[in-house]
């Protein structure tokens, strides 16, 4: 790789524990850089979830730091975060985590409300990612009326809509058919080569394998 390109996110001397349970980073530090996926690892109960929380600034961590493009970010103010997630990530999780009252259109565009754009100015971009990610079902539907594979489709428009230059993923294939795995890979494979920086949270040996670089926590 070159070294000459600067890491979108880092991790420097992470350490951070539950309340209730023992530490599960000590002193943690990774950087990740763009036009890479890197592949988090190891076994359950290890800390991979947590990690990708506290990288994707939903947590906080007891001591260290989290860089995002060269800025530390990681004790910033709530409303700074949620500016930061909205404007520089964008996030996909095992179970899709679409809001079940609202529609396919509005799950995948909600990250505009966040971002003060437009809903109705998002839609057409809303729509060609449909396409792409072959979701065929009616944007008005539900997700109550979409398959599982289906749903995490959805859940990746909504995570690239704004093609945000980091992407958090957590065990994205973990509930797919083999179809709807390989769309999910092959965008965030995808989203990388075009300059983005993606982590994957995986269980499977192949996603690792097919990843820039391997983590095993
Ligand atoms: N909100 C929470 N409060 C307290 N403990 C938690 C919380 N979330 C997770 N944990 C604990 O922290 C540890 C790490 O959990 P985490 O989900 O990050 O692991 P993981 O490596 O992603 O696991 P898996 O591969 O099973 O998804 C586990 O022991 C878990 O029970």
């Amino acid at each position: 790789m070159n070294r000459s390109i600067r890491p979108s996110l880092e991790a420097q001397e992470l350490s951070f524990g539950y309340s209730s349970g023992s530490s599960l980073l000590d002193n943690w530090s990774a950087s990740f850089y763009p036009g890479t996926i890197t592949a988090l690892t190891g076994s359950s109960g290890r800390g991979k979830s947590t990690l990708l929380y506290l990288l994707g600034l939903m947590l906080t961590p007891s001591a260290g730091e989290i860089l995002v493009e060269q800025q530390s970010v990681s004790y910033r103010s709530d409303a700074e975060k949620a500016w930061l997630r909205a404007h520089r990530f964008g996030f996909v999780f095992q179970d899709a985590a679409l809001d079940i009252t609202r529609s396919v259109m509005d799950n995948v565009t909600e990250t505009a409300l966040y971002r003060g754009e437009p809903r109705k100015a998002s839609a057409s971009r809303a729509l060609d990612l449909l396409d792409r990610f072959e979701v065929d079902v009616h944007p008005s539907r539900k997700p109550s009326q979409v398959s599982g594979g289906q749903a995490q489709r959805i859940a990746l428009c909504r995570a690239l809509l704004f093609q945000p230059s980091i992407v958090l993923a957590d065990e994205p294939t973990g509930n797919l058919d083999p179809a709807s795995s390989k769309i999910v890979i092959g965008a965030l494979r995808e989203h990388a080569d075009s300059g983005g920086t993606v982590l994957i949270v995986t269980h499977s040996p192949e996603i690792a394998s097919g990843c820039d670089n391997e983590i095993v926590l």
